[in-house]
């Protein structure tokens, strides 16, 4: 029997022709997000509202959302964070989700290691400045031998600390969740309490999903236990840390610098302040996007739906 499905994520129509091959074996009716933006609560739930199945990006799949896609069975995430979608009620109602696991972790990890040299280096100044008639050599530190202190150590996680490891440096994590002591020993890792990785890094890295446990994360007391050399770097989600918070840490010397790809609202209102600061740095949640783990999101996405589907 037909299906209708709706596909929501921009980037995903670069590589269409990888999921036509994998659509064109089943009868389904497609609709596709034409606004080249991330969806409203509003419009999902008009184009949700007779759907079988959706490939979701970052637009909002609420309590309301799912509550009103009747004929919805599937959702697809395309990526891995799930915080957009409501999956108690998702639950509640047997609809299926399902993330594309693992698709974009090498490439998270590498825009990762990037801010870490753009803050170390004041890259993003550099080159505002010389663009600008300015010749201002700043004096930045060097990566080797810092200690990196990584807060979720999930794929993206332990894929920073492989290439944190390649780059010569110290690395502590904090996982509640993580108990592996074999692998952690094996990739020279040191497993501790979240106040140590405070203290003693000098790159804290957030890797871990947004929840209830997890909003706010990073606030005005956690920033207050980091060195004053050091670097806050967050490509995981805005909502992790508390921008009031990072805005007076930043102003007031607290920590060194900060560089974010996600923001609690996005894209950030032009007046945030955050915007305001020279030891803020920023990517507009690009993340995931590189053309690898575009593909490789198109694909798994694609038959993550299927496979729930049919
Ligand atoms: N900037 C971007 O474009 C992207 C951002 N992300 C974000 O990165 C996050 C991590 O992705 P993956 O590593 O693939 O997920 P993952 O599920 O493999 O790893 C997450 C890890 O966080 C840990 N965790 C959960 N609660 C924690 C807590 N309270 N404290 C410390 N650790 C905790 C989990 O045990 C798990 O090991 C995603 O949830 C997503 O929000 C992911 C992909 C792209
Ligand atoms: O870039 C995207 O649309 C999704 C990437 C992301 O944030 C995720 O995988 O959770």
């Amino acid at each position: 029997m037909k299906k209708k499905i709706l596909i929501t994520p921009k980037s995903f129509f670069r590589a269409r022709n990888k999921a036509d091959e994998i659509f064109s074996q089943f009868d389904l009716d497609i609709v596709e997000n034409n606004t080249g933006k991330t969806l409203t609560k509003q419009q999902m739930i008009e184009l949700c509202s007779d759907v079988d199945g959706v490939i979701v990006g970052l637009d909002p799949m609420d309590e309301e959302v799912i509550r009103s896609a009747k004929n919805l069975k599937a959702i697809s995430k395309y990526g891995v964070g799930l915080d957009n979608i409501d999956l108690k009620v998702a639950e509640e109602l047997g609809i299926k989700v399902k993330k594309a696991e693992g698709t974009n972790t090498r490439s998270v990890a590498e825009l990762t290691i990037g801010l870490f040299f753009a803050l170390s280096r004041s890259i993003p100044k550099a080159v505002i400045d010389v663009k600008d008639g300015r010749w201002d050599r700043t004096i930045g530190t060097e990566i080797g031998a810092k200690v990196v202190g990584i807060i979720g150590f999930g794929a993206i996680g332990r894929e920073v600390a492989k290439m944190s490891s390649g780059l010569e440096m110290e690395i502590m994590a904090y996982d509640p969740y993580f108990n592996d002591i074999e692998l952690t020993r094996a990739m020279n890792v040191k497993m501790t309490n979240i106040d140590e990785i405070l203290e003693k890094a000098d790159f804290v890295t957030l890797h871990l999903p947004l929840n209830e446990e997890t909003n706010k994360i990073i606030n005005s007391k956690t920033l207050s236990k980091m060195k004053q050399t050091a670097y806050l770097v967050n490509t995981a989600r805005g909502e992790l840390v508390d921008e009031d918070a990072l805005y007076e840490a930043l102003k007031n010397g607290i920590i060194a610098g900060a560089a974010q790809d996600v923001f609690s609202q996005e894209p950030p209102d032009k007046q945030n302040k955050l915007l305001s600061l020279n030891n803020f740095i920023l990517t507009p949640h690009i993340g995931a996007y590189t053309k690898e783990a575009t593909e490789r999101m198109v694909v798994i996405s694609a038959k993550n739906l299927i496979e729930m589907l049919f």
